[in-house]
């Protein structure tokens, strides 16, 4: 099936199939065209160029661009999306002065939505994980990294990542899945969280391989949750898995996760919202993607990760949501992107980059998604009639997308 695209006003992020991520300065730049067309064939991009050099192409189906904007969808490179219930109740809390690290004490937080997952039927779980999903595609995202990590018993965590699996075989959406035992140490090894570790290596891990779960492997490391060191045992056991390690780091703490994560090849290292100088020249020095998730510091009111410097730097920067019942009840990447510009002091180039190219390479997904080049996958958005781009951000809190096409099925 042909589906055209014509007089766009602007087709961004054109990008040549080697560019695999962008730094430093050049995220300054979005090359685009003006008064474009674009052909998708299929789940394919198959053509694109200016409307004075489109010939007679017979497509079923046609789409009037004019005065719309058209992009990649969004890469949402950091999600935990499979959850069971909310947790209003601490958000309340934390606005009546608790903390979140204080409620976590508390045996709330992760353990709070681990209890409810360890509860929850796998049926209804997926049920409740794929009325998400729908919602961010929705908003433009068409690829997406989901985590496990609020199971944490084997039987919960293999749940988890069978939901998350089955998520990407029911939709158009492509999925990347990651192994989050070490999220929390949950209540059965209170006290034991070398217990818990050694469990993780050496009962889940396994199962996770096995089955074929897992794309990546992650965890919490930081003060009161995973040390440095737990962070190389466990990364280590994970690269005998083939399990390349994308990790939460210097949220709260700079204690070393980001070098332990770069030691290790990891393919992200995320959160990032405490950064030592000694942390940027460690990444300067590697393949790793940095990624900020700016509605976590929002609704935290935590700092944001200093997304300003990391690029004046010279390094990548990927955006992504944090999607997840604790820290960001929310998975709106056009959000993600205003913030960055607002609270980051990124350029809409900058986030619109980091929020597509950046952010697919930090999923392993630089080859088929993220820019508009030929052979990539058909995952593109059409905005509603808006004067430039930089409307997508400045409009905060609006919803600009009116068509979202992933893998080339258009999303009521
Ligand atoms: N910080 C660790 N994990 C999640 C939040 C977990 C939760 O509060 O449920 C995050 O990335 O913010
Ligand atoms: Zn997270």
């Amino acid at each position: 099936m042909k589906l055209l695209l014509t007089n766009i006003k602007e087709l961004l992020q054109i990008r040549e199939q080697d560019t695999k991520k962008i730094a430093g300065g050049a995220m300054k730049e979005l090359p685009s065209l003006k008064n474009a067309w674009l052909l998708l064939e299929d789940n394919t991009i198959k053509d694109f160029g200016t409307m004075d050099s489109l010939a007679d192409i017979s497509a079923e189906k046609t789409i009037d661009c004019t005065g719309k904007m058209v992009l990649p969808t969004w890469c949402d490179s950091h999600t935990h999306i499979v959850y069971a219930g909310n947790r209003e109740q601490e958000f309340v809390d934390r606005i009546n002065g608790l903390s979140y690290q204080e409620i976590a004490e508390k045996g709330g937080g992760i353990l709070n939505s681990a209890k409810k997952l360890q509860e929850t039927h796998e049926e209804d779980l997926y049920k409740q994980s794929a009325q998400r999903l729908e919602q961010v595609m929705r908003m433009g995202t068409g690829a997406i990294e989901i985590k496990s990590g609020y199971g944490l018993t084997t039987e919960a965590e293999l749940k988890m990542l069978r939901v998350a699996k089955k998520l990407g075989d029911n939709f158009p959406v492509t999925v990347k899945t990651t192994f989050l035992g070490a999220h929390a140490v949950p209540a059965e090894f209170k006290g034991d969280k070398d217990g818990y570790l050694n469990h993780i290596i050496t009962n889940m891990l396994p199962k996770v391989a096995q089955e074929n779960l897992a794309d990546y492997i992650d965890i919490f490391c930081e003060k009161g949750y995973f040390s440095v060191e737990d962070t190389h045992k466990l990364l280590q056991a994970g690269n005998s898995y083939g399990l390349m390690p994308k990790i939460h780091v210097n949220q709260f703490n700079a204690i070393g996760g980001v070098k332990a994560g770069v030691v290790h090849d990891a393919l992200s290292v995320d959160h990032l919202e405490v950064l030592t100088n000694a942390d940027i020249s460690v990444l300067q020095n590697s393949d790793t993607m940095p990624v900020a998730l700016p509605s976590c510091s929002y609704f935290l009111s935590i700092p944001y990760t200093p997304g300003r410097e990391l690029i004046d730097a010279g390094l990548p920067l990927a955006l992504a949501t944090d999607y997840n019942p604790g820290s960001t009840p929310s998975g709106n990447m056009n959000f993600v992107v205003a913030t960055a510009c607002i609270k980051m002091k990124l350029t809409p180039e900058e986030a619109i980059n980091a929020a597509t190219l950046n952010g697919a390479y930090a999923m392993g997904l630089s080859d088929t998604h993220g820019s508009i080049t030929k052979g990539k996958n058909a995952s593109v958005m059409v905005t509603k009639e808006i004067p430039s781009y930089a409307y997508l951000p400045y409009d905060f809190g609006n919803n600009n997308i009116e068509t979202v096409i992933i893998n080339g099925k258009t999303i009521e």
